[in-house]
């Protein structure tokens, strides 16, 4: 029998999971021929394991090599060496047929969604089930549950054309779901989604996730993406995991310069354009330098800025400000500027309270 490993729901539930992995990837490397005969490697060295009943996500800029891994879990491309293991199976090693059959246990999700635009929402989410074999019966009635499921019943009649892109993404996800899979794959989903959209298509697969315990992995370039639905991250980046661990430590205390950048992508978004265009690596005689600071932990409410203020006579011009959520837990991000003179006492101070603090850059 597994062992049983708890988590904390995203509202703060102690949960247990099997500590099966459903998915894993064991010093997978991909090398693809390229254009002149150059080989290109698109993953190196890879150990990735998802158990069952979890949602992992896998951020990484363009060209990281996010959708090789994707087509590998769903065999659609082989490893050049490792092993990826869905379900007990080794896919790579698997005989078209039994190919075939494994992949029914996994779903798949897509940025633009992959419907037959000649097939109704009913008639495209039975599509993997005619396929599978089903009676028409048994697919008339799953569809229906499928619909329920995704808050589509009344346009079960409608064409891909007539959806909108939040619904067409709900046809993608009854589809992917149609066969029971034990994984759903999920590669860009809400990429080409407006923020609210966006938002409700995560919120139905932590449902899904939470209801039906189905395991997600889903690859991203969207920090907000993972922030909102995953508890684990992984970062890729030049085809090499260089970072993973659990979404509130590795977005709270990022160990890693890539890491680091997709927060601070954030942070600049968040900060005034006239200092965010000012800012600069050196100091600035007479000028200020830009602190972004991280609560987290015990002295996320503590009012540091007053008691920086009262004890040390240093005052601080708030910036740029937020206090999100992250799996559940509160972490706020304060984006301050201090006097040139005072970076060193300030920084000292601030590390006294266990408090995560970068220095952005220096303004004049
Ligand atoms: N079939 C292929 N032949 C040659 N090179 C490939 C092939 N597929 C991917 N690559 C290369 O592998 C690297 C990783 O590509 P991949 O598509 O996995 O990245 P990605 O992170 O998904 O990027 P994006 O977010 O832009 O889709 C890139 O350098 C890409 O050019």
């Amino acid at each position: 029998m597994n062992a049983a490993t708890g988590y904390l729901d995203p509202q703060g539930h102690q949960r247990l999971v099997p500590a099966e992995q459903i998915v894993r990837l064991e010093g997978v490397s991909k090398t693809f021929a390229g254009r002149h005969g150059a080989p290109v490697t698109a993953l190196e060295g890879i150990d990735l394991a998802v158990p069952q009943g979890s949602v992992l996500g896998v951020i990484g800029r363009s060209g990281a090599g996010k959708s090789t891994l994707i087509r590998l879990v769903n065999g659609l491309e082989k490893p050049s060496s490792g092993r990826v293991i869905v379900d007990g199976a080794d896919i790579a090693a698997l005989p078209e047929a039994a190919l075939r059959h494994a992949r029914r246990s996994i779903g798949m999700i897509f940025q633009h969604f992959n419907l037959l635009s000649s097939r109704t929402a009913a008639d495209n989410i039975a599509l993997p089930l005619e396929v599978a074999g089903f009676d028409k019966a048994a697919i008339k009635s799953r569809v229906g549950e499928l619909l329920a499921l995704v808050g589509l019943s009344d346009k079960h009649n409608r064409y891909p054309a007539e959806l909108s892109g939040g619904q067409k993404q709900r046809v993608g996800i009854a589809r992917a779901l149609a066969t029971n899979p034990k994984v759903l794959l999920s590669d860009e989903a809400t990429s080409a989604l407006d923020p609210e959209t966006t938002r409700s298509i995560l919120d139905l697969l932590a449902r899904i996730n939470a209801e039906l315990g189905l395991t997600i992995l889903l690859i991203t370039h969207e920090m907000a993406v993972i922030r909102s639905i995953a508890r684990e991250v992984a970062v890729i980046e030049g085809g090499r995991i260089v970072e993973k661990g659990n979404v509130f430590d590795v977005f709270t205390r990022p160990q890693h310069e890539v890491t680091r950048s997709f927060l601070a992508d954030e942070t600049g978004r968040a900060l005034p354009a006239y200092v965010a265009s000012r800012i600069q690596p050196e100091a600035v005689a007479g000028g200020q330098a830009i602190l972004r600071i991280g609560f987290r932990g015990p002295h996320a409410t503590d009012p540091v800025l007053a008691r920086l203020a009262r004890d040390l006579d240093i005052e601080a011009n708030i910036l740029a400000g937020s206090v999100d959520e992250i799996a559940g837990r509160p972490c706020g991000i304060l984006v301050i500027g201090v006097p040139e003179a005072s970076l060193g006492p300030t920084l000292t101070f601030l590390k006294q309270y266990g408090l995560d603090t970068e220095v952005l850059g220096h303004v004049a």
